[in-house]
């Protein structure tokens, strides 16, 4: 096995991408000379649930769709336990495709050339017969396509809970391989949530660390995949502007919010044992916040990427209780499925510091919560006030920096201007990049889309590395345990609030500065 892989540190030997023979031996190959042509056999996991449905399915889709996926290359293929037809599968997905009444007859058209690509195969997820059986069939499909020998390309995409990822990676492994060692590959996604704290992700790690190489496995954070956030490196090292203010010196504070105007609606079984912070925290926000701090990387390299959110993971302070609030909305307990005393916190506001040159004393406040007030994902970066400010216009407004993920994608920059007219008065206005404005006609992809796509050419910069997995888990464990434990408990909010009130005072302590009077509104057409 390759050094590095197995053990989570260091990252220069996961450059090469290790394939596997018909013996079982593995041998190295530079990734950025893997051909990513020839057949191509899409395997989902877990084909009968929620998350191939309405999101593997769809962004398959709509890749064939774009050309990406080649009907004379691709065959998907869909796996669970569930007895089911090829055919009910297929209805099951179709009202996914089709989400419009209206759509085209060319859209159509396309829907049933992409449904006649998928096959069903059933099987447990822990039996040779099964995967035996899978295996059979890509190779029928592989041979079909007069696939040339050793050219064929396997990805096996786990839409399934975690607890099964072990058994169905060694019986992937151990029957399901690609079976030459002629340039195919075979490579592994998996989503989150990848365990419940550093032990268990450790372990889940070793566990699959075991059967394949780092450069195979591709640890899904559907957050990577947004256009803002992939967004974010560009803005950040190819713009002058922000070079010299991204530091302490600049910034008082930033915020990275995430909010649902939802509850757990359905998935209240699952949420109630993993919480706000393991849900959305710890993964999409933490990622976020990664690509807010880091350094600028040598190239855009995978690696060099990844190298620099790791050392930004690593820099992070232990968080304080007292910088952590806690919410669980009103009627969260009335789910049948969560249990009367649940101690589950569905809305979390925490203040994270980033040990390093750069940041210094910048509060980093990360807040999600479900069922509040409105539906919307944002980093807003604050400025620090003018020095000796002339206008006496510091009561209205900071600066501010706004990157709107969603909805209504944007970026918008806080600033103060002279209000027109005679006489000197300042007021708060904005730049604004609204996309739906800016880039009128233009469809921005579904992040699963880009992600899945990514995967098929082999490209691992938006994927988790393990090793930042790890330093994610360690910046949250200790909080988590005392969460778990009930030594730090929720405080109770109404649904369709902001959530608790205490959570706005701790953003004021830690420096937030609220502009009154102020309100920016997403431009409609
Ligand atoms: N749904 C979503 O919106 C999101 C989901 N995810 C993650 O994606 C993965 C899949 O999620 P989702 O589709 O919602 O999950 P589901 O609960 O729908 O499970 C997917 C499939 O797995 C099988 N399955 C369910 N429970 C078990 C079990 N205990 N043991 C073995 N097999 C089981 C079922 O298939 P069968 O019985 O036919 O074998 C089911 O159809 C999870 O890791 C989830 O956390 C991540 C982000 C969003
Ligand atoms: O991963 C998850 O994300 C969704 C929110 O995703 P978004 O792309 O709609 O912002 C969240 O609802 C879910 O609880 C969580 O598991």
């Amino acid at each position: 096995m390759e050094s590095g892989s197995g053990s989570g540190s260091g990252s220069g030997s996961w450059h090469m991408e290790k394939r596997t023979n018909l013996r079982g031996e593995s041998t190295a190959r530079d990734v950025e000379n893997v051909p990513e042509a020839g057949c191509l056999s899409i395997v989902v996991l877990g084909a009968s649930g929620d998350l191939a449905k309405k999101k593997t399915f769809p962004a398959l889709f709509n890749l064939f769709r774009q050309g990406f996926l080649n009907p004379d290359e691709v065959h998907i293929f869909g796996y669970a336990r569930t007895k089911i037809s090829d055919d009910e599968l297929r209805n099951r997905i179709r009202g996914y495709l089709i989400n419009d009444k209206s759509a085209s007859s060319e859209k159509l058209e396309n829907v049933s050339k992409f449904l006649q690509l998928i096959k069903y195969v059933s099987g447990s997820y822990d039996s040779e017969e099964g995967f035996r059986l899978l295996d059979k069939e890509i190779l029928e499909h592989e041979l079909s396509k007069k696939s040339v020998e050793g050219s064929s390309r396997r990805l096996f995409y786990l839409a399934l809970p975690p607890s099964v990822y072990p058994s169905v990676c060694e019986m992937i492994r151990h029957y399901c391989m690609n079976k030459s060692d002629l340039g195919g590959w075979t490579r592994i996604v998996v989503e989150k949530p990848f365990g419940k704290d550093l032990e268990s992700a450790e372990q889940l790690s070793s566990q699959i660390g075991e059967l394949f190489e780092e450069p195979q496995i591709y640890r899904i954070d559907h957050y990577l995949g947004k256009e803002l956030v992939q967004n974010l490196l560009v803005l950040r090292f190819a713009n002058r502007f922000f070079l010299p203010l991204w530091n302490r010196d600049n910034i008082d504070n930033v915020q990275i919010v995430f909010r649902e105007d939802f509850g757990t609606e359905g998935r209240g079984g699952y949420f109630d044992e993993y919480g706000i912070i393991r849900d959305i925290i710890q993964n999409h926000l933490l990622q976020v916040l990664c690509l807010v701090a880091m350094e600028k990387p040598v190239s855009l390299k995978p690696e060099h990427i990844r190298d620099e959110k790791v050392k930004v993971l690593q820099s992070v302070l232990p968080i304080k209780d007292e910088e952590v609030i806690l919410g669980q909305y009103e009627g969260y307990r009335d789910d049948p499925t969560v249990p009367d005393h649940s101690n589950t916190p569905t809305f979390a506001t925490m203040v994270l510091r980033i040990h390093n040159e750069r940041w210094e004393g910048v509060p980093f406040i990360l807040k999600a919560g479900k069922a509040l007030n409105s539906r919307k994902a944002e980093i807003r970066v604050q400025f620090k006030d003018v020095p000796g400010d002339i206008f006496k216009c510091k009561k209205q407004g900071r600066n501010e920096f706004v990157i709107r993920l969603q909805p209504s994608e944007a970026m918008y920059m806080k600033f103060t201007v002279k209000q027109p007219g005679l006489e000197m008065l300042t007021v708060q206005s904005e730049l604004d990049l609204s996309y739906v404005q800016r880039y009128q006609g233009v469809t921005i992809p579904e992040a699963y889309e880009r992600l899945i796509l990514d995967t098929i050419r082999g490209d691992q910069q938006h994927f988790v590395r393990r090793d930042e997995l790890k330093a994610a888990w360690q910046i949250f464990t200790p909080l988590l345990h005392k969460i778990d434990d009930g030594e730090l408990k929720p405080l109770q909010y109404q649904p369709g609030s902001r959530g608790p009130a205490e959570a706005d005072e701790l953003l004021a302590k830690a420096g937030y500065v609220q502009t009154h009077g102020y309100i920016w509104i997403p431009p409609t057409l």
